[in-house]
């Protein structure tokens, strides 16, 4: 937790207004600095449970930042993020808020995946191990539960055949559906999706996303995902947050947001990339 955290702020001076029980992610005045640089300013956003949403905006605005804040792979430097109702950055001691512990991250955090840029996947693991490690040591489910939910993932990325393969034997692309299934394997409530074919060769972008728009579809996870694939964004999302500044400037629906927004500078940043 950063220093500039106030112990001592209690749950009034925080409280959020009512929640909505359907509201999975909360951020309420999240600030989030490195160094000079004031990457979010007292931002507030808020994701209800099941839906689809993108964020949009200029390099630099902030949006890797926040899911890597879910992660809690940072800590913000003011104000809180709730997931599931839960705080995640504070948990509450004898009605006051509290820098939270690694025990009580650790539980939020099982209910977040995600999926990153560069896979990340364990090179020393084989495929299957790559999907069952989290959910024995970290859910405690035997070896045969998690070996039958990696298969049936498997099946639903359409890797079943690669199962005792290592992941350097693999494309990109089948990497990154590794990826997916491993983030599903721990049945998370919310997947993050951090520019997931951005690093793979344009033939193999297509693959990925057509499994994320099948999950997209069949599933009911909550979804927040940065992606410069504008088409994919219109398909999948339920919402469209457009960042500048450290703040969401305009939100809405993809029709809306791709054909007529009303902020100059949503426009400006989708004709550049649209
Ligand atoms: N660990 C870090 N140390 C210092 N500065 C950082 C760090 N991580 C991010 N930043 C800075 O924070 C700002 C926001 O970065 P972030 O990656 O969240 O932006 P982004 O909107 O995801 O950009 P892009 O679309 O280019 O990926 C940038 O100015 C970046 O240089």
């Amino acid at each position: 937790m950063s220093a500039d955290t106030d112990p001592a702020q209690t749950l009034e001076s925080l409280a959020n207004p009512p929640v909505d029980g359907r509201e999975l992610i909360r951020f309420d005045q999240v600030t989030k600095r490195f160094g000079d640089n004031t990457v979010l300013d007292r931002l507030d956003f808020s994701v209800d449970s099941g839906k689809h949403v993108t964020l949009i905006g200029p390099s630099g605005s902030g949006k890797t930042t926040i899911l890597r804040l879910l992660m809690t792979l940072a800590t913000p430097d003011e104000g809180t993020i709730k997931v599931g109702g839960e705080y995640l950055t504070h948990e509450e001691r004898g009605g006051r808020l509290v820098p939270a512990g690694e025990k009580h991250v650790r539980e939020v955090r099982k209910n977040i995946g995600m999926v990153f840029q560069q896979f990340n996947l364990f090179p020393n693991m084989k495929v299957l191990r790559n999907i069952t490690e989290a959910p024995v040591t970290v859910l405690g489910l035997s070896a045969d539960e998690a070996e039958q939910r990696a298969r049936e993932l498997l099946e639903l990325v359409g890797l079943t055949e690669h199962i005792d393969k290592y992941p350097s034997q693999l494309s990109g692309g089948q990497q990154q559906r590794v990826a997916i299934a491993r983030a599903l394997a721990m049945r998370p409530q919310v997947l993050l999706l951090d520019e997931v074919t951005s690093a793979l060769d344009p033939e193999l972008v297509a693959g990925v996303l057509d499994v994320l728009r099948d999950i997209a579809r069949t599933t009911d996870i909550t979804m927040l995902c940065v992606t410069h694939e504008m088409g994919f964004a219109r398909d999948i999302s339920d919402q469209v947050l457009m960042f500048d500044s450290g703040r969401v400037i305009e939100s809405g629906p993809p029709e809306k947001m791709f054909s007529d927004p009303e902020q100059e500078r949503t426009r400006e940043f989708l004709s550049a990339v649209l």
